[in-house]
């Protein structure tokens, strides 16, 4: 039947896995950890692609498209980097009935794959800097609780890789394409998120720094790490000998970046903005942003309603809306209302006898569930206008839950409280990481560890005597703690 069985505020997980199902954005799929992405979500990738490709264009990436399967040996010669995450690796071993002479890895990340590459085709400085990235999937045979677009054995992303002949270029990359990824999240999924920098346990161990926008999930109070862009500094160039003769004929290695955004956001999303209705699509990323929807009475000229939801549809998508009209004459208009509500779609358009009368309609937003009537004739500039506003709505409501979810602390016993509290900790801490293990040790249990979520770039006052919340030690910075995914 319609409507959700389980509560968001109440049973979260079943809400969430519940939600993704009915709004046709998921479908299980009878491998454990692997799931069907359906039109409703892939509209959502579609829509942000949209947004990013153009811009990661407009800064000279070119894409590419790299192998799914890397060699053993070429995957082993990173050894240190690989070290945590050999048990994630998928393996062919074999061609139907015949095992293959050497196993062949399928894709985590792309890095072993593209590198022997850099090195051939990187000669000179005219060479650099080489930047490409590409759209694909990836494979990482996890084991920890598969969740639909948060954690999956497969999933889609871009990964970036770049290469330059300085470090200031590649420290300046870096931070152009996270103020792209923290658009991706304020400007179109209308989520807030911090952007900062990840702690030496918590960085991506190949590389020299790890920044990345985090976000937070107030209904399970954990830090989900929405984007990264790390600075690889020359590690990778060493080891796959990417090097470049600069103008005086001097053997350089390259400096180098790797960025990525992923299908995660989607679930991000579901998680921030959806309800005890269903989905709560931000306009943005909708792939229907209005639909329209007829409520003939008795036999009031049907026709001449089922026209002006045609002639709606047509006005609005003129003007460059995603708007559909379901006609469908199989189901109720109240029927019609949870379906669309269920599948977030931001406005409903309402057209019966009084509003065909009228030359206007009852606009329903899905947000707030607030209805107001539209003379026909100033809809466009209305509706856009409406959509505009359940986008900053959205946005504001989600900063101002997720702010009330933060807690400044300053001594152990308040960040254990805050923890407990489901809350995201800003601590002074003495940037030690011995001290940073000591804190995953001591918060230890079945709700998993507390660990660094990212050191803000946003620094709040420091005062000169402020010590360590862990450690008692000298602060010497504030940084982002919590449980996370
Ligand atoms: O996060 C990004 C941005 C896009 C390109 N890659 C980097 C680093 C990826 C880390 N990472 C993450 N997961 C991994 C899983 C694995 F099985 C293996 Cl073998 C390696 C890795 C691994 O290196
Ligand atoms: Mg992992």
């Amino acid at each position: 039947g319609l409507g959700l069985t389980y509560k968001k505020d109440e049973n979260f997980g079943e809400w969430y896995s519940e939600v993704v199902v009915s709004s046709e954005m998921i479908e299980y799929y009878d491998i454990s950890g692997c799931y069907i992405l359906r039109p409703w979500s892939i509209a959502i990738w579609e829509n942000l692609h949209a947004f990013f490709d153009p811009e990661i264009k407009r800064m000279n990436v070119k894409n590419a498209y790299f192998p799914l399967f890397v060699s053993d040996s070429v995957l082993q010669k990173e050894k240190d980097h690989i070290e945590g995450f050999a048990p994630e690796v998928a393996w062919v071993t074999k061609s139907g009935k015949t095992e293959l002479e050497v196993p062949i890895a399928v894709r985590p990340t792309s890095e072993t794959v593209m590198y022997p590459y850099y090195s051939k085709w990187i000669r000179g400085h005219r060479d650099l800097p080489l930047r490409l990235n590409q759209w694909c999937n990836v494979v990482r045979w996890e084991f920890s609780n598969p969740t639909p677009f948060i954690r999956s054995r497969e999933f889609l992303w871009q990964e970036g890789h770049t290469a330059f002949a300085t470090k200031d270029e590649a420290d300046q990359e870096v931070l152009e394409i996270l103020e792209l990824y923290r658009r991706i999240y304020e400007e179109y999924l209308a989520i807030p998120v911090i952007k900062g920098k990840k702690s030496e346990l918590e960085k991506f161990a190949g590389g020299l720094y790890t920044t990345s926008v985090e976000a937070f999930i107030p209904n399970t109070g954990r830090g989900i790490q929405g984007a990264t862009s790390h600075c690889l500094g020359q590690n990778f160039a060493k080891m796959f000998q990417i090097t470049f003769e600069n103008e005086s004929r001097e053997k350089l290695m390259v400096w180098q970046n790797s960025w990525a955004y992923s299908t995660r956001t989607i679930g991000v999303m579901v998680m921030v903005h959806g309800d005890d209705k269903g989905l709560v699509l931000p306009p943005k990323v909708a792939a229907v942003q209005a639909i329209v929807i007829p409520v003939p009475y008795k036999d009031a000229d049907t026709q001449g309603i089922f026209n002006a939801c045609s002639s709606t549809v047509s006005l609005l998508s003129a003007a460059g809306l995603r708007v559909e009209a379901d006609l469908r004459d199989n189901y109720s208009p109240g029927w019609k209302y949870s379906h669309w509500e269920m599948k977030g779609v931001p406005l409903r358009i309402e057209i019966g006898p009084k509003d065909l009368a009228n030359k206007q309609v009852r606009v329903v937003r899905r947000d707030d569930g607030s209805k107001q009537d539209i003379a026909m004739d100033n809809l466009v500039e209305q509706v856009k206008k409406i959509l505009e506003n359940i986008h900053e709505s959205l946005f504001n409501k989600a900063k101002e839950k997720r702010d009330d979810c933060i807690q400044k602390v300053h001594t152990w016993d308040e960040f254990a409280v805050a923890l407990n509290d489901k809350k995201m900790i800003l601590a002074p801490w003495c940037d030690e990481e011995e001290v940073e293990k000591d804190v995953k040790a001591r918060t230890k249990g079945e709700m998993g560890a507390a660990k660094s979520l990212c050191t803000p770039f946003d620094q709040p006052e420091l005062p000169e005597g402020t010590l360590c919340f862990a450690s008692g030690k000298p602060a010497k910075k504030w940084t982002y703690w919590g449980r996370s995914y």
